[in-house]
This record gives C-alpha cells, sequence and structure tokens, in this order.
C-alpha cells in the first residue's frame, strides 16, 4: 500500500464514507516527494433532518457526498413510464354531468371497451342515464353508497375522464389515497390537463391498454383544517387532499384577511389582503397564475404561496420546497373570518383561532400524457394560454452598420 492510500484509509469514516479526503498538490507533486506537501479539505459530514431528528440515512440514494464531493442521483422528476405486466381488466369512466356531446361519447365509449372486454364502472347517476337509454347498458356497474368509492382503487386499472380540467379534479377527489392513472379526454375549454382529444379515443385508448403509458406524477396537498375549539388537533375534521390548491380568503366579509403563516417552526409573513393560494405545481397554471404566480411544469416538487391581491408594495409569490408543513393561522385578534376552499370546492369558515395545515400528500395524481410531461406541459401553455405569442418582428427595418 503506497502512502497516500495509507493516509486516505486513516481518514476513511467508521461506515466506508470519507470524512474527509488528502489532496496532493499538483504542481509540487511533479517535484521531488520530499518537496510534496498534503492539502487536507475540510473535513464534514451532511445530515438529513426528519422531524427534528437527525438520519444520516434519509435520502443518501438522492444526495451522495462519498470521497467529500457533493453529488446528486438521477432525479426523480425524470419522465416516468407506465407498463402494464398484465393486461387492465377494469375502467372507471368519470363524465362532466350536463352535457350532450359528454353523454353521446360516454355511451360509444362503453360499448367500444366491452368489445374489447373490460369491466366497466361509471357514477351512479351515469349508470342511470345509460339504461333509460337502453336496457343493453345494464351490465355497465356502478356503487350505492360513498362507502363504494373508498374501495375503487382497488378494482380499477385506470380511470377516463370525459370533459375539462374540472372533470379531472373531480375525478382526483374521488380518491382519498392511492390515485389509479387518470386518461384525460378533452371535452372542455382549456383543457390544460387534458391532452387527449375525444374524437380519436379508439387510437388513444388502444394504445393505453397495450401501453407503456407516458405519465406526469401530479402532486397533491394535504390540507387539515385544526378548529380553536376542538380539544386535540386532527379531532374532528379529515383531511382534504387538493390537485390544484386550497385558497384562503375573505370570503363575503369586505374586511382584510389577516392571516400568519408559518412553514415549519419558522413565521414566514402576515398576509393582508384578498387571500392566499397554496397551489401544487398542477395548479400554478389556475387560480395561482392569475394571482401572479409562477407556471412551473407539474413534476417540480414544490409549494406555491401566492397571495391575492395583497396590501402591501413588495409582497411577491414564493414557491417553498415540497417536503414543508405550512401553517395558516386566523389570529385571535381578526376581525372578520377567513374562508378555505379546496380546488374551488367545498368552501369551509375559519373562525379566529382556527388553522389550515398543508404538507405534500404522498398520494399523487398519476395522468397519462399525450406525448411526455414536458411537451404536453408546453403545449398547454402555447395552446391553452397562447403563451409569449407576439408577431415576429418584420425582416426589413434598421440594420447594423457593415
Ligand atoms: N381567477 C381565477 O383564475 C380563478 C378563480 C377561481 C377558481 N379558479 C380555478 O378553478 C379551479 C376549479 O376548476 P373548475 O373547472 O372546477 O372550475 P371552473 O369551471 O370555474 O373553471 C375554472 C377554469 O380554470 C381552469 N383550470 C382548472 N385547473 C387548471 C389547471 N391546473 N391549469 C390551468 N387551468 C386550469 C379550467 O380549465 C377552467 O377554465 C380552481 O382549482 C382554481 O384554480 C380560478
Ligand atoms: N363527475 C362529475 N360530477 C359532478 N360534477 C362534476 C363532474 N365532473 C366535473 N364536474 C364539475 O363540472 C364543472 C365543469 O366541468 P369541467 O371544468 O370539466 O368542464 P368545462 O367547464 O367545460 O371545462 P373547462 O373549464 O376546462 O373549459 C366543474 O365545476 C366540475 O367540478
Amino acid at each position: 500500500m503506497n502512502g497516500t492510500n495509507q493516509k486516505s484509509q486513516l481518514y476513511r469514516g467508521k461506515n466506508g464514507i470519507y470524512s474527509h479526503e488528502v489532496l496532493r498538490d499538483r504542481e509540487q507533486n511533479s517535484y521531488s516527494n520530499v518537496h510534496s506537501k498534503l492539502i487536507r479539505k475540510a473535513s464534514f459530514k451532511l445530515h438529513w433532518s426528519c422531524n427534528g431528528e437527525k438520519n444520516d440515512q434519509h435520502k443518501h440514494d438522492i444526495v451522495s457526498f462519498d470521497k467529500g464531493n457533493i453529488s446528486t442521483a438521477e432525479r426523480s422528476s425524470k419522465q416516468i413510464c407506465l407498463k402494464w405486466e398484465s393486461p387492465p381488466q377494469t375502467v372507471l369512466i368519470i363524465t362532466k354531468p350536463n352535457s350532450t356531446s359528454v353523454k353521446v361519447i360516454c355511451a360509444e365509449m362503453v360499448r367500444w371497451l366491452r368489445e374489447k372486454h373490460l369491466n366497466i364502472y361509471v357514477e351512479p347517476r351515469v349508470r342511470t342515464e345509460l339504461v333509460a337509454e337502453s336496457s343493453y347498458y345494464n351490465f355497465v356497474q356502478t356503487w350505492k353508497i360513498e362507502d363504494g368509492i373508498s374501495l375503487l382503487h382497488e378494482k380499477v386499472d385506470f380511470v377516463v375522464t370525459l370533459g375539462g380540467d374540472g372533470t379531472v379534479l373531480w375525478a382526483a377527489s374521488m380518491f382519498k389515497g392511492p390515485v389509479p392513472p387518470i386518461v384525460p379526454f378533452s371535452l372542455g375549454s382549456l383543457g390544460f390537463m387534458t391532452p387527449f382529444y375525444s374524437e380519436k379515443y379508439k387510437e388513444c385508448l388502444k394504445s393505453i391498454l397495450q401501453g407503456p403509458i407516458s405519465i406526469t406524477l401530479r402532486h397533491r396537498l394535504q390540507c387539515h383544517v385544526i378548529r380553536e375549539a376542538a380539544k386535540t388537533e386532527y379531532e374532528t375534521e379529515e383531511p382534504i387532499l387538493v390537485l390544484n390548491e386550497v385558497t384562503i380568503d375573505r370570503g363575503i366579509s369586505s374586511f382584510l384577511t389577516n392571516l400568519e403563516c408559518y412553514c415549519d417552526n419558522s413565521f414566514v409573513t402576515c398576509v393582508q389582503g384578498d387571500g392566499l393560494i397554496l397551489s401544487t405545481t398542477s395548479g400554478s397554471t389556475a387560480y395561482s397564475l392569475a394571482a401572479g404566480g409562477s407556471m412551473v411544469h407539474p413534476q417540480v416538487p414544490g409549494i406555491l404561496f401566492t397571495p391575492i391581491c395583497p396590501h402591501s408594495l413588495s409582497f411577491r409569490p414564493l414557491i417553498l420546497p415540497e417536503y414543508v408543513t405550512l401553517r395558516i393561522q386566523v389570529p385571535f385578534n381578526s376581525r372578520g373570518h377567513a374562508w378555505a376552499s379546496f380546488d374551488g370546492k367545498d368552501r369551509k369558515q375559519l373562525a379566529p383561532g382556527d388553522a389550515l395545515v398543508i404538507s405534500m400528500s404522498i398520494w399523487p395524481v398519476p395522468t397519462a400524457c399525450e406525448g411526455d410531461s414536458t411537451n404536453d406541459f408546453l403545449h398547454s401553455i402555447h395552446h391553452g394560454l397562447h403563451w409569449n405569442l407576439r408577431k415576429t418582428q418584420a425582416f426589413d427595418g434598421p440594420r447594423e452598420a457593415i
């Protein structure tokens, strides 16, 4: 063993990770060994803190610091592909209500999927409509009580949505835990999360049934309403999962909202204005965008913190990392109540002393891509929002002197 190796063995940590490494100065190395000088890199170790406890093993798969060099492993946000190991057998179709074109496509799709020998589930309302049209649809399955929904993820291989973004949000909200892959067909006007054309449903579904499917894994936020009146935290209400955002606003009150915001144990700020949006990156192109937030690729794991009409000249929106827990508190001295809404629905009043605790859910919503995740996102902002659409400058005009 040469001298350098012996030295580096000495500095090797107990678990085989170098706590620091000995480097040889290159210039001096070219002279004699006698003149060579050892330069020692400062020793360090990295820790990951989980719920306040230090944990060396946590996330070693993502960041490594072998030999004193910090490097990151392959990122989780790479394009994800779903490959069926056995053919999918059961599909749930969720449809936007009160639309004739949706009803027509739904009935056609049910017939087509039946020919492919798939089991088909629809919502109770849709089954009633189908059976009223023809007794042929008697084979279509549904559920009778809310409890039936909670077991759906165990039966359903994939979900088809026929509608707009609101229908995708509706489908996602039916699953309080794991969500089967969603194949969203566009039958709305904007369709940010609905890349598939309903006119081409046969080709699309053929390739979905065959796989592999490119997937966008859309993160959701888990929201707990904590009532001042409740004796213990989490005592009263079930957590609510949102795919777009949770909004806390002043509702019908004419007073400014006054919301104290904490991130983990740090005070963030006090929101005085119309309210605050806490958005996923999928929701970054919805209400948060309208309130001045950035557009963020849906695979980026983060939480957008976007004020609504803040009465301040310097309140710019923030994007926080996915691992934080946020607490939005209505202070006891607040002049009015605040209102929370979840993906634009289920408004809940928050009285002074009540709080909302928000963190990233472990149950994302996998949605099938038409191309891939990035391609679909760029297509949506170009075609849905006409992002950066500008006439190209004419060729004729002033030129640089030759
Ligand atoms: N000022 C605003 O822009 C504003 C106000 C209230 C609610 N909203 C959004 O509406 C959503 C509820 O949607 P809905 O369809 O049930 O209600 P809705 O029928 O009122 O439609 C709201 C609009 O937002 C679009 N939208 C929804 N999610 C989107 C997303 N992730 N990216 C881009 N656009 C999206 C829809 O296509 C639709 O055009 C809420 O989650 C909220 O984000 C927006
Ligand atoms: N299966 C469902 N049951 C009840 N309500 C639903 C269902 N699917 C969608 N909705 C509601 O219907 C409304 C309209 O749906 P959606 O947003 O999909 O259609 P749209 O308004 O035509 O589309 P877009 O907003 O993208 O133009 C939304 O508020 C949504 O929550």
